[in-house]
């Protein structure tokens, strides 16, 4: 199961080949503040299409990472659950920050500098906006833990995975340990928190009987799905933009840029996200009166640089680079520039830039990053696809398996169903060579890019 920030996916494939055999879906309400009652409502809902879990013998969670889930001494939630990209917690993400000594000790102690992002941003806005709320609370879990123990009909103590935790800040992901420390420096005193179970670890049983294995958080399980590898990066267009690798060693990166998350086999995932994903591109397409696939014909039409448009694709402020206040900016506009083609192209250009932005700085973390894996809802636009070689100057491949992070659950359901992790084939759809003439675009693109960033914002370095 994929329970992302609009919708919940189920796949089923089969244990041997990865092949997908069903799947079903339904909606998660709107907004940055959501009951993880909904999440279970919607999930139950898409479940129950005949004959969908026929023969299931294993399940896994992949999840919406960093929201937080309150649960009282009862076992039931204290509040609806904070989001990923709920920036109400900003201020809270500067003063821990501040508290702790700054970004390189927070890098040190758990790999992640907090953002308004991060569950433990949000436990200190708890404490400060809602002490009485905040006082009621004797466990915080994320919304895959929610899900997984639902899933087990409550039978055993909530677990989450090392890949999940690792998005709380509150997790030391190269030693494997909670640090009750930056949960008391966040809240003002210790909380029960979701045993770490192992990556192929069967956690328990549905009342059916079907094995629950641990989960872990969404682009973990995206890694999974799409058989992830040291030196290609994968890109991910749902709500949110990612860009992340995989990496034997973990990353302690300063500045809040790459989060130094763990992956859901025992490696890591640096890994860099925005605010503004595929929702930027719909808005665009509401804008222009235009079908998704009309918006995508439209920027194919215009010429690489849209004309001279920059679109800066704020519209739910931003996380990378850290500007929760900003709103978004369309800069260039020209008698000659304004088309609708151009502000089509500039819109997914936009999109692109900050995870190409991501994808540099995740290289000089990790090494050489040659080849970009396009993943979520907006991959499946074909000029997001083509593109991404002019924005990247990179080859880009498409695959087959489309929910990639629902594909990644079932893959680690069956390593823990088999005790071996499966090789499953990665079938390609499509691979976009670059030319010349778009590594040259890629170039000329993040210069002028950098440039309105700067004289628009105070960032730090922001350039290739
Ligand atoms: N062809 C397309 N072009 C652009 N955006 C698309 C396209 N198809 C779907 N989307 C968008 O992708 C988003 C859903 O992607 P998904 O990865 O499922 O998100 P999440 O995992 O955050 O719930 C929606 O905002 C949807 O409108
Ligand atoms: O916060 C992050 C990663 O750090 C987001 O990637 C969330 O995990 C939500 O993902 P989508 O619902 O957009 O897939």
């Amino acid at each position: 199961m994929d329970s992302s920030t609009q919708s919940v996916k189920i796949v089923v494939c089969d244990a041997e080949t990865g092949e997908v055999v069903r799947s079903g879906r339904a909606p998660h309400p709107e907004g940055t503040e959501v009951s993880a009652a909904a999440w279970w409502t919607a999930y139950q809902s898409a479940a129950s299409t005949p004959g969908l879990l026929d023969d299931v013998e294993a399940i896994a969670v992949g999840g919406q990472q960093h929201g937080m889930v309150t649960l009282d001494e009862d076992g039931e939630l204290v509040r609806d659950a904070l989001l990923w990209n709920d920036t109400r917690s900003a201020r809270d993400a500067r003063d821990l920050v501040a508290e702790l000594g700054g970004g390189q000790a927070w890098a040190d102690a758990t790999g992640t500098v907090p953002l308004a992002s991060m569950t433990v941003t949000k436990l200190r806005w708890l404490a400060r906006a809602e002490p009485e709320s905040a006082k009621r609370v004797a466990s915080v879990v994320l919304p895959h833990d929610y899900l997984t123990w639902e899933l087990g009909g409550r039978s055993f103590a909530p677990v989450t995975d090392r890949g999940d935790a690792s998005g709380t800040c509150y997790y030391d992901a190269s030693k494997g340990e909670y640090r009750d420390d930056l949960v008391r420096l966040a809240l003002g005193r210790s909380i029960e928190l979701p045993r770490v179970a192992d990556p192929a670890e069967i956690v328990g049983h549905t009342p059916d009987g079907i094995a629950i294995a641990a989960g872990t958080g969404d682009n973990m399980a995206a890694g999974l799905g799409l058989g992830l590898q040291s030196g290609s990066a994968v890109v991910s267009l749902g709500t949110s933009g990612t860009a992340f690798t995989r990496s034997a060693t973990p990353t302690h990166e300063p500045s809040g840029t790459v989060a130094g998350f763990a992956d859901a086999t025992g490696a890591f995932l640096p890994l860099v996200c925005t605010l503004n994903g595929a929702r930027n591109l719909v808005a665009t397409a509401e804008v222009l009166g235009v079908t998704l696939d009309e918006l995508a014909r439209l920027a194919l039409s215009a010429p690489a640089g849209s004309g001279g448009l920059v679109f800066l694709p704020f519209l739910e402020g931003e996380r990378t680079p850290s500007l929760p206040e900003a709103t978004g900016e369309l800069v260039g506009l020209t008698l000659s520039s304004m088309k609708p083609a151009n502000l089509a192209r500039a819109a997914i250009e936009g999109v692109l830039w900050s995870l190409a932005y991501g994808v540099d700085v995740l290289r000089k973390q990790t090494g050489e990053i040659s080849a970009i894996t396009l993943t979520g809802g907006a991959s499946q636009s074909e000029a997001v696809r083509r593109i991404a070689t002019s924005v990247f100057g990179l080859p880009v491949v498409v695959t087959e398996a489309f929910e990639s992070v629902a594909v990644g659950a079932a893959r680690q359901a069956a390593w823990a169903l088999t005790g071996e992790l499966p090789e499953w084939r990665v079938p390609v759809a499509g691979r976009y060579e670059p030319t010349e003439a778009d590594v040259a675009a890629a170039d000329d693109l993040m210069g002028r890019y950098t440039e309105v960033l700067r004289a628009h914002f105070e960032v730090p370095d922001f350039s290739r």
